[in-house]
């Protein structure tokens, strides 16, 4: 396996996977593959216990793989696939995590189009420093669904990679439909990335302070990802919030405190656009779009 991008969550997955036997290689700039080179990844996580996993690095992949997890910001993608050298994949799966719902297209675009998957992660985890990452939530699941028209070939090998992750520690259920799996993250995560950023709150304080705002965010969310074909309940979603722990942050939070470019056009621009596509109003997320820092 290679993982493009070893931060938060792609090193997670990465020390997970060689922990459970893999061989993983990741790929990342200069100083940070010279690093894991010499030290690994270290995990510190309640639900995985600490653990120190090594794993080969490089800064270009030069070998075939059978799949390549994408796991770099937005921000730093058209960069990144630079490491990647569409024939250096082979026959390898990419399998992208990132937050939004643009990035299969500009994938797409330079990799066989089948061969690259949908894919949704739900986990809270932090790169503290080069190849030390902090797992904090209690849950970390995938869904992915293979492109329409996938031949067996690809399908029995997006089977084969969430056996993998699910062995490691990482449940990762298939699904059918690609946009489902895509706008069905969207709508849970646009709210809380927009509002836990634009305020500066984690969760808790969102939904005490800002519920208006975050019922008609939902609101609009949902109608946009039930457009993009994934039916989601504003209520249903209202009341996950209300589940949720009251320290919660997002990742878009957690790059603003740090000063970090923040993924705003893939997140909030995306709903905008899909929104505009179709129709359908959204004041109050249009409004949030426009006060953060592109
Ligand atoms: N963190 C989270 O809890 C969650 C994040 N996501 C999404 O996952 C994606 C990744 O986020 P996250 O893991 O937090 O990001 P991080 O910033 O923690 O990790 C990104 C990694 O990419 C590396 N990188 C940056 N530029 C390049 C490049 N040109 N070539 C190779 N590697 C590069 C960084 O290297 P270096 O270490 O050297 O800086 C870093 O290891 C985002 O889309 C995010 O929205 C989704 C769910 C949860
Ligand atoms: C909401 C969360 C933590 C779920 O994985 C996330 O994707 C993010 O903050 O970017």
């Amino acid at each position: 396996m290679a993982v493009l991008g070893p931060g938060g969550v792609g090193g997670l997955l990465a020390a997970l996977l060689a922990r459970a036997g893999h061989r993983v290689i990741c790929l990342a700039g200069p100083g940070t593959a010279d690093h894991l080179a010499r030290h690994g990844l270290t995990v510190r996580s309640a639900r995985y216990g600490d653990f120190t996993a090594p794993v080969t690095a490089g800064t270009g992949l030069g070998e075939p793989v059978d799949a390549c997890l994408i796991t770099v910001k937005h921000t730093a993608l058209p960069a990144a696939l630079e490491r990647i050298p569409p024939a250096a994949l082979g026959e390898g799966l990419l399998l992208p995590l990132l937050n939004g719902v643009e990035h299969p297209a500009l994938l797409r675009g330079r990799y066989a189009p089948r061969r690259v998957v949908a894919a949704a992660i739900r986990v809270e985890s932090t790169r503290t420093a080069p190849g030390v990452i902090e797992h904090t939530s209690p849950f970390a699941g995938i869904d992915a669904a293979a492109p329409a028209g996938a031949p067996d070939a690809v399908r029995s090998r997006l089977a084969g990679l969430a056996a993998a992750l699910t062995a490691a520690g990482v449940r990762t259920t298939l699904r059918e439909d690609e946009a489902a799996v895509l706008w069905s993250k969207m709508a849970f995560l646009a709210p809380l990335a927009l509002l836990t950023t634009r305020y500066g709150e984690p969760v808790g304080g969102i939904r005490s302070g800002h519920r208006a705002e975050l019922r008609a965010l939902l609101a609009e969310t949902v109608a946009v990802a039930a457009a993009c074909g994934a039916p989601a309940d504003a209520a249903e979603l209202l009341g996950f919030w209300d589940a949720l722990p009251a320290g919660m942050k997002s990742s878009m939070q957690r790059d603003a405190e740090a000063g970090r470019p923040l993924e705003l056009d893939a997140i909030g621009g995306a709903l905008l656009r899909a929104a505009e596509a179709h129709g359908i109003p959204v004041p109050t997320a249009a409004a949030l779009v426009a006060a953060l820092p592109g």
